[in-house]
């Protein structure tokens, strides 16, 4: 008889992984934002559906405070199946921010997209400003702020992209001008959505969390080992089902095993027929991000998860300073030690 499959607990992570990618044209377009706080009546973050926990940025807590907001959970065609553990998880997740409104957005989705165009005329038509209304998109980099950008504007009023969208992080890198995004009427200018360039953490508090956001794309493909990206994924999908990729391999926590039979079935090889690993292993991780292998959350969300990140971000948010004094000290313990590899 076969035996069964036990797919990993937990996943070993490493604690010289790199845990800052805050980078000079984050700081500078965070300090752009603030210039422009006085002139934006409100302020829609975006953040990652696949990771709700993760990738909550403090830096905008501390930077946008005290402005109202309307926090949208992107790419939520990614993490969902539109099962009953995805609209349990959607309820816990708007408990949380209760009494402030929160959506769930595809930007394919045409519904989901009138959504926030019906809040914004709402929000507009509450204000009764003849000026019109203006909004600001801030978020993780990558999370989809530009194709949300691009989509309300397409279905609010028919135009074409303004903004250029990208699957690595940091296409934009300026705060961009407003882009009209719903007509105005005779009373009213319309409303107007200012795109700004994806901002990381100063310092990501654990490693997972770290691989986390590396996974969904906030950080660029080169500040992980893909091997070992790789490998997170294939926890997380067996943890799911190992069925997923099972048109590769049979069920394994063997990410070199899984990564030579894909090679070998994709092409990947090196001169002489040798696997190319790391190839395979980027192109495992770019068809997670586009909905193949699965679709499911990082993050845990429970009522009892979310309290204690509460916990753990009440007592921890360090500054700009000491992330980059934390960073350079894991640099210079990763430089001393041998090379990284799993599996
Ligand atoms: N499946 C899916 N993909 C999305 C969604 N929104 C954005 N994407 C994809 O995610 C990638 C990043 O999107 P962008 O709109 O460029 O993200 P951004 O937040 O503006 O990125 P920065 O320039 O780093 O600030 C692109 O490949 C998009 O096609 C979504 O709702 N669903």
């Amino acid at each position: 008889m076969a035996s069964q499959f036990i797919p990993r607990a937990v996943f070993p992570t490493l604690d010289s992984l790199p845990r800052s990618y805050f980078l000079g044209h984050h700081k500078s377009g965070l300090s752009k934002m603030k210039t422009l706080l006085s002139s934006i009546d409100l302020i829609i973050e975006c953040r990652d559906y696949r990771v709700p926990l993760t990738s909550r940025n403090p830096l905008f807590e501390a930077s946008l405070a005290g402005r109202e907001r309307l926090i949208i959970y992107t790419k939520r065609d990614l993490g969902s199946n539109q099962k009953k553990a995805d609209l349990q998880r959607e309820q816990i997740i708007r408990q949380w921010h209760a009494p402030s409104n929160i959506l769930f957005s595809d930007h394919k989705d045409r519904r989901d997209i009138r959504r926030v165009l019906q809040f914004a005329r709402e929000y507009a038509a509450n204000l009764m400003s003849l000026t019109g209304l203006r909004l600001m998109v801030v978020g993780m980099p990558n999370v989809g702020k530009s194709s949300l950008l691009n989509a309300l504007r397409s279905q609010g009023v028919g135009k074409g992209k303004a903004a250029f969208t990208g699957a690595q992080p940091g296409v934009t890198r300026k705060v961009a001008t407003g882009v009209k995004i719903i007509e105005g009427t005779d009373e009213s200018e319309g409303v107007y959505l200012v795109d700004t360039p994806g901002v990381f953490m100063p310092y990501v508090p654990d490693a997972e969390a770290m691989l986390k956001l590396a996974l969904c794309g906030s950080v660029k493909d080169t500040i992980i080992p893909p091997t070992m990206l790789a490998d997170y994924l294939l926890y997380h999908i067996n943890l799911v089902s190992p069925d997923l990729y099972a048109e590769y391999h049979t069920p394994t926590n063997d990410i070199v095993a899984l990564l030579g039979a894909v090679a070998e079935q994709t092409g990947r090889l090196q001169k002489g027929g040798t696997p190319d690993v790391d190839a395979s292993a980027l192109w495992i991780i770019q068809r997670w991000r586009t909905g193949h292998f699965g679709r499911f959350v990082l993050d845990e969300v429970t009522e009892d998860a979310l309290e204690r990140k509460k916990h753990e971000e009440s007592s921890m948010v360090p500054s700009f300073h000491q992330a980059k004094k934390a960073d350079k000290e894991a640099k210079r313990a990763r430089s001393k030690r041998p090379n990284i590899t799993t599996g």
